[in-house]
């Protein structure tokens, strides 16, 4: 199995469950690893033959900035169905970073797999 990934996406949304937080947009940061073959591509030298991981954050990007959730939990789940029903993926790992949200800690979030890994 190969990985296409995408390393530390920033996106500004509405995200929290405190009243405060409902007023304003934080910034969160995504993580993702998608399972994919990359060989046809690395022979065909082809975008059409591939994961196109721009096409997968600019999807991403619209998504959330437009999301309102309350938990980080509820983004992640989300975000991570579209990876798999839009963009074929069979696998994602995806890691949704709240900076700034616990103080003492640089970040929290969540970790999530889902879809076969084989
Ligand atoms: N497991 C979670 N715990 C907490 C969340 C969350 O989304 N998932 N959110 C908050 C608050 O919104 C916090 O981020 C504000 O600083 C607290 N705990």
């Amino acid at each position: 199995m190969d990985i296409v990934y995408i390393r530390d996406l920033k996106v500004d949304t509405v995200i929290g469950i405190f009243d405060w937080e409902r007023r304003i947009r934080q910034t969160v940061s995504l993580d993702l690893e998608m399972a994919t073959d990359i060989r046809r591509a690395a022979a065909t030298d082809s975008i059409d033959d591939t994961l196109n991981y721009k096409a997968v954050g600019k999807r991403l990007i619209a998504f959330i900035q437009a999301s309102e959730f309350q938990l980080v939990e509820t983004l992640a789940e989300k975000a991570a169905a579209i990876v798999l029903e839009e963009f074929g993926v069979r696998w994602v790992r995806l890691q949704l970073s709240k900076p700034g949200a616990l103080r003492g800690s640089r970040d929290v979030g969540v970790i999530i797999e889902r879809g076969e890994r084989s």
